[in-house]
């Protein structure tokens, strides 16, 4: 471990969700000269300085300084960056990716022997400390590296532990999930103002709707069936709409959505592969084209 004045979490990729968990990591306390981060373009490093009061470093000089190293670029990115890092990790660094479909085993096939890897799968709502993060350990890593993960996210929401083969399943339903509840709030405001209701009463009438809706499923633990058919009144209101989305298929529709996600996810696993076989086959022939 390094010592009290190092960093000792280094956030690589600071963009939406690198942003997501530095920011969460401030609210909860933690003393920004404690993490430092990177990012690409010069604009968003000074950017992510004058807001967070952090240091903004490159890559190798952030990795080799933190006792935890977060990564999240994405996943096309990822071979390059593991790569880059590598050979500056002390032994025992952590590191967590955070990207869909990376799986533990690319990571650690580029990390080198012995550096443990965890895999999060978080999502955006970890903004307003109501985050998801669903995580799973590597072969190098062990209950204690679970467990600082789960210390580190915890302040900005739920953290679960999952066998790593639910990752992609996790990444459509959790991961993706606040897109499709946004979309939904989208489609309902959008009929308020249809029907004629001013935009900031249609959009305040949805929000407190889907707030008090989570809420109620979370506190009463009663199945969301029982909850909307509290709402369905023979011959009512909700019995009509609720028939209009069973003709248009919106529950087949949902499947289909999720199950679209959950492919991608394995896609990409598969496209941070093609990417990390297509630079080590440029790096092999630097005179073909694509050379560094
Ligand atoms: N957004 C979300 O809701 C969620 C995202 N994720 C995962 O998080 C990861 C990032 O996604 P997201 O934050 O949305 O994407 P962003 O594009 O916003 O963030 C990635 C950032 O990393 C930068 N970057 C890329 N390569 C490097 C590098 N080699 N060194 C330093 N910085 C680099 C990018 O710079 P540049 O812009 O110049 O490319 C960009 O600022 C993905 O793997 C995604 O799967 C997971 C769950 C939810
Ligand atoms: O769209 C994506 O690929 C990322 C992963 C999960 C949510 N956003």
């Amino acid at each position: 471990m390094s010592g009290d004045q190092a960093p000792s979490l280094a956030i690589l990729g600071a963009g939406v969700m690198g942003e997501t968990v530095l920011s969460g990591l401030i609210r909860a306390g933690w003393n920004a000269d404690r993490i430092v981060a990177t990012d690409r373009r010069p604009e968003r490093q000074r950017d992510l300085t004058e807001r967070y009061h952090i240091t903004m470093l490159d890559n190798t000089e952030a990795a080799a300084q933190a006792d935890t190293v977060i990564v999240v670029v994405k996943p096309q990115d990822m071979a390059e960056l593991l790569d880059e890092i590598a050979p500056v990790l002390r032994p025992g660094t952590l590191v967590v990716s955070l990207a869909a479909g990376v799986d533990t085993a690319f990571m650690e096939a580029r990390l080198g022997e012995g550096i443990p890897v965890i895999r999060v799968m978080p999502n955006t709502p970890a903004l307003v400390d109501e985050g998801m993060f669903a995580i799973s350990g590597g072969t190098h890593s062990g209950q204690e590296h679970l467990d600082h993960v789960t210390e580190i996210l915890a302040s900005t929401g739920r953290v679960v532990t999952v066998p790593e083969r639910y990752q992609d399943a996790v990444t459509a339903i959790s991961g993706t999930g606040p897109a499709y509840l946004f979309f939904v709030v989208e489609a309902m405001i959008e009929a308020g103002v249809h029907m004629g209701l001013p935009r900031d009463v249609a959009t305040e009438l949805v929000v407190q709707t889907m707030l008090g809706s989570a809420k109620m499923i979370r506190e009463t633990g009663e199945h969301p069936t029982v909850l909307r058919e509290r709402v369905t009144s023979p011959g009512g209101t909700t019995a009509a709409a609720v028939k209009v989305l069973e003709d248009h298929k919106v529950r087949a529709a949902f499947l289909g959505a999720i199950e679209a996600a959950r492919d991608r996810s394995r896609d990409l696993a598969t496209a941070a592969r093609a990417a990390a076989a297509e630079a080590a086959a440029a790096e092999s022939s630097p005179g073909e084209g694509a050379g560094r």
